[in-house]
């Protein structure tokens, strides 16, 4: 990940060096689907405090970053890590790894067996799942947990990574011609106001006026969770990543009814072309149409009634409130570019070309870095939320 460091955050916030927590440095968001876990791995250990550094604390740092997988279900992002970061008056590596929610039990087996429950560290945790296993971080690892609001992490975490990656923020140029299209870095230097859409499970959609201002506008709960739970219903497939690969390969439109399937053309009076899709799944009520439409159909078609249901939503809260920048994010874009792209085209035509679609690099870690930062104003925990 090309960041620079000249971002204003790369300067040491005061509240940062005053005093800090012991390591490990981690910050964990955990959601309806993923938990998120972001590591800080110091990079300027002076050799007495190496010597001086519990052998706990080394095999931490040695496993979680000389893996790049943990188990079957555990990932870390390699190619989001970010190097030369400053935090808390420290210089180290930020790096992103993940697993599925469901293997919480798994995660806490792994954690006591690296010896976790001995370590004198503060873990903050963000997302519902810090409410959820409160209870059995302390009883299983002797953990416990430092709880921040997520949607406040989300945005503080974002404020930071936008200031400190020059190129972290970037929109989909031509997004409907494939020849044409192409990723361009946004500068996202000035971005008050804007809104945030986050495709987690559900969707939350907020409103951000100023550095760390913002209010929940609404939410939905057809969101990433939703495309993926029917997309296993409908297709057999097991994973997101199987879910997307189905849906790329699928065509949508032998599944939903189209303004022309109803017009045999467009709905010239109110401007509807006949392209665009009249009724979601509207020609599955026949069998002889369900006979004719693969998995990959089945698929896509899930995966764009789900987009096009957000960007409906996010369309009319920006018309509301009077916001031209939209930033999607949330894991739900990860390794998802179909629906990153309908939603800039989405953005961009029914708004006449007002509204513009955006997207972070680090598109479901923002929570996670939130609740490292706050960590370092928590080395004697009393900032915790009850
Ligand atoms: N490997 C994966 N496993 C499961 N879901 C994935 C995966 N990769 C991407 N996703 C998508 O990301 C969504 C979860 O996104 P995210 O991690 O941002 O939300 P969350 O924090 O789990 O949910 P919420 O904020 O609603 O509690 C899933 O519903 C799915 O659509
Ligand atoms: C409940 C949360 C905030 C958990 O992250 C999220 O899944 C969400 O915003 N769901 C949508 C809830 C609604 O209908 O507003």
């Amino acid at each position: 990940m090309s960041c620079n460091n000249s971002g204003s955050n790369s300067a040491n916030h005061p509240e940062e060096t005053a005093e800090v927590p012991p390591m490990p440095w981690f910050g964990m968001d955990i959601g309806g689907s993923l938990t998120k876990l972001v590591y800080f791995e110091p990079m300027d250990i002076p050799p007495d405090e190496q010597d001086l550094e519990v052998e706990t604390l080394k095999n931490i740092r040695r496993y979680l970053t000389n893996n790049s997988a943990y188990g079957n279900t555990g990932h870390r992002d390699a190619h989001l890590q970010m190097n030369g970061v400053y935090i808390g008056g420290r210089k180290g590596i930020l790096h992103f790894i993940r697993f599925p929610t469901s293997e919480m039990p798994n995660f806490l087996d792994l954690a006591k067996s690296k010896g976790m429950a001995t370590l004198a560290s503060t873990v903050c945790a963000t997302g519902g799942g810090a409410y959820k296993f409160e209870q059995q971080f302390l009883n299983e690892v002797n953990m416990t947990l430092h709880k921040f609001d997520e949607l406040d992490s989300l945005i503080r975490g974002m404020e930071f990574i936008e200031g400190y990656c020059s190129s972290e923020c970037y929109y989909w140029e031509n997004p409907k011609d494939d020849d044409k299209c192409r990723k361009v870095t946004f500068d996202f230097s000035r971005p008050y106001p804007f809104m945030v859409v986050n495709v987690g499970s559900g969707v939350s959609i907020l409103v951000v006026t100023g550095a760390g201002k913002f209010r929940r506008v609404t939410g939905t709960s057809l969101g990433g969770g939703t495309f993926l739970g029917l997309c296993c219903l409908l297709t057999g497939c097991t994973s997101f990543e199987e879910a997307i690969k189905l849906a790329a390969k699928g065509d949508s439109t032998k599944v939903d009814k189209l303004v022309k399937d109803i017009y045999g053309g467009d709905y010239s009076k109110f401007g509807l072309n006949g392209d665009l899709v009249a009724s979601s799944f509207g020609q599955m009520n026949l069998e002889e149409r369900r006979e004719a439409v693969s998995k990959e159909d089945l698929a896509k078609a899930t995966l764009v009634t789900i987009t096009n249901n957000i960007g409906s939503i996010t369309r009319m809260c920006a018309l509301t409130e009077g916001i031209e920048r939209v930033v999607f994010v949330g894991n739900f874009l990860r390794v998802n570019t179909i629906s990153m792209k309908l939603l800039s085209y989405a953005m961009e035509y029914w708004s006449g070309g007002a509204l513009r679609a955006l997207f972070l690099e680090h598109e479901g870690y923002f929570g996670a870095v939130g609740c490292l930062l706050e960590l370092m104003r928590t080395s004697n925990g009393d900032q915790s939320e009850s």
